[in-house]
Formats: C-alpha cells, sequence, structure tokens
C-alpha cells in the first residue's frame, strides 16, 4: 500500500463494523466521527453536523448520484489546472477522510490547509499529526499569519502562502459565510455538501451533493484519469460544468427520496 492509500479498515479499528450491512457507510462514518471527538480532532458540534449530513444522505439514497458525480470530474478539472490548489480540513474532515485527502492533494500537487470553526492550537496540533500519520508531508495552517476579510470569527484565521494566495480551495462540510467570504476574494471554491440547501453549496463555482467519504475519493479518481488531459480538455470540463443544474438535480433527487 503506498503512503497516500486509503488505510484500511483495520487500522482504522472498523473492522467490527459488518461490512454487508446495508447502512455500512453510514455506520464508518458515525464511527469515524465518534473516535475524532475521542482523539480531540473533531469538535462535538462535529456531530451534530454529521447527524444533519446523514439525514441527507439517506434522502439522496446514499450514493453518488450522476450530477454529483459530474461534479466531482469538473472539481478534478478546476484543481488540476489551478496554480495554487488547497484542501481545507476541519475537524469533521479530518476525522472522516485523513488518507484520502492526503491522496487528492498528492494527485493535484495541492497543499492542506487545517482550517477550523472552533480552533484552538490543542485541535489544530492534533489535526496535523492525524494527517501526518496518514501520509501528510506539510500540513498549513499551523502559522495562521492571513486573516480572510469579512468573517468575525476563527474560521477567518488562514496561511498567507496557503488559502489566502489559494486561486483555487477545495472546502467540505462548512459554514456558508466562510464559503462567501472565499467567493468575494474572487477563489474558486469547490464545495462539499450533502445539504443543497446550505449557503456553502450555493455560492459555490463547484458544488458537490455528495458525502464527503464517496466525493473524495471519486474526485482523486478522475484526476488521475486526467492527469495526462491537455489543457483545453480540462477547461472544456469546466466550462461545460453547471452549477445550478447541480443543485436543482440534488434538490429534486431529495425531494424524490420523500
Ligand atoms: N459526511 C458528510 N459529507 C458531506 N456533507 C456533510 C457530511 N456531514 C455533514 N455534512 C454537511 O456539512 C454541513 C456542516 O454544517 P455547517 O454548520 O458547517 O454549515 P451548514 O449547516 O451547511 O450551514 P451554512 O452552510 O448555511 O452555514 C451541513 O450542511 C451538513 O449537511
Ligand atoms: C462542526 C463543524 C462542521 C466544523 O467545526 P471545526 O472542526 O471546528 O471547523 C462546524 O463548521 C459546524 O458546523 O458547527
Ligand atoms: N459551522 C459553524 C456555524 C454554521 O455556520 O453553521
Amino acid at each position: 500500500m503506498s503512503d497516500h492509500e486509503t488505510v484500511p479498515a483495520e487500522v482504522e479499528d472498523e473492522s467490527e463494523i459488518p461490512a454487508d450491512h446495508p447502512r455500512y457507510t453510514d455506520l464508518v462514518t458515525r464511527h469515524r466521527i465518534e473516535r475524532g471527538v475521542e482523539k480531540g480532532i473533531t469538535h462535538l458540534q462535529g456531530m451534530h453536523a454529521e447527524g444533519r449530513g446523514s439525514a441527507f444522505d439517506y434522502l439522496l439514497g446514499e450514493e453518488t448520484t450522476p450530477s454529483a458525480d459530474d461534479a466531482e470530474r469538473a472539481a478534478a478539472a478546476h484543481l488540476l489546472l489551478a496554480d495554487r490548489p488547497v484542501l481545507s480540513i476541519n475537524g469533521n474532515v479530518a476525522a472522516l477522510v485523513p488518507a484520502e485527502m492526503v491522496a487528492l492533494a498528492d494527485a493535484v500537487d495541492a497543499d492542506l490547509e487545517v482550517n477550523l470553526f472552533n480552533r484552538t492550537p490543542e485541535r489544530i496540533d492534533a489535526i496535523a499529526s492525524h494527517l501526518r500519520k496518514h501520509g501528510a508531508e506539510d500540513v498549513k495552517g499551523i502559522e495562521a499569519d492571513a486573516l480572510i476579510p469579512g468573517l468575525e470569527h476563527e474560521r477567518a484565521k488562514v496561511d498567507a502562502d496557503g488559502i489566502y494566495a489559494a486561486d483555487v480551495v477545495l472546502v467540505p462540510l462548512e459554514d456558508g459565510d466562510r464559503a462567501e467570504a472565499l467567493e468575494a476574494m474572487g477563489k474558486t471554491e469547490i464545495v462539499i455538501d450533502l445539504n443543497p440547501l446550505s449557503r456553502s453549496p450555493r455560492v459555490a463555482d463547484v458544488p458537490i451533493v455528495d458525502n464527503i467519504v464517496r466525493a473524495v475519493p471519486n474526485i482523486t479518481a478522475h484526476a488521475r484519469e486526467l492527469a495526462d488531459a491537455d489543457e483545453a480538455t480540462l477547461e472544456a470540463i469546466v466550462t461545460n460544468f453547471d452549477a445550478q443544474a447541480a443543485l436543482e438535480a440534488a434538490e429534486a433527487r431529495i425531494r424524490s427520496g420523500f
């Protein structure tokens, strides 16, 4: 297994989750969030956020829809075209997909930056070391020597040579005001959020309405497939992607779930 492949279940102590359970993904997700809280990586509020997401995933049918896969492909194209791509990591993301985020950063030559709403030095350190355990070399977000304009809370704190200078930012599972502030800075924003009504996906250039445990490996798979594509091919994928249509398709899917 290369450094950056997904850590096998037994390493993440998930072997006791029945792999044939009809809601296996949801059980793994809950388990990782609980362990994240135990390790001081995930904030307790992360459990509420996970619960909100889980409800939407149920309605989506707990699978990657065709429109979400199109968004994941567009995200891969944006990240491959970027000069300074950065993947933002909060406590939920660190608990759910640490190895997968490292693999994606590898595949698109992006930086990883820890960025927290409930910021403490202890959680920043715990998340950085958790990412290194899963293969990360350089982890940004510790310096926090720049501020995103227009935000009055801790999530404004970013690295000057990280998110602040990025042209493309992957922002999973986040609050809409930070997503709005990054958009106001003119950055290309990719948001992963199971709730298409959340503010974050509605301001994103690429809204991915999917569970992050599926979305991140899917973006990586698309990036690896597009690794040798020429710029014109990548630009065509980006241009042909319709963010509004992606949101409408997700809302229609959720309505059909009732
Ligand atoms: N495993 C997951 N995969 C994808 N999205 C998730 C997952 N778990 C939670 N979410 C979503 O992440 C978001 C995190 O909540 P957060 O409070 O940061 O913003 P919000 O509730 O979307 O509100 P707003 O973005 O409008 O401020 C929720 O919308 C939730 O549906
Ligand atoms: C809990 C979280 C999803 C993440 O919080 P943090 O890890 O502190 O960035 C937060 O954005 C929220 O919805 O309340
Ligand atoms: N994520 C912190 C509060 C919110 O915007 O939902």
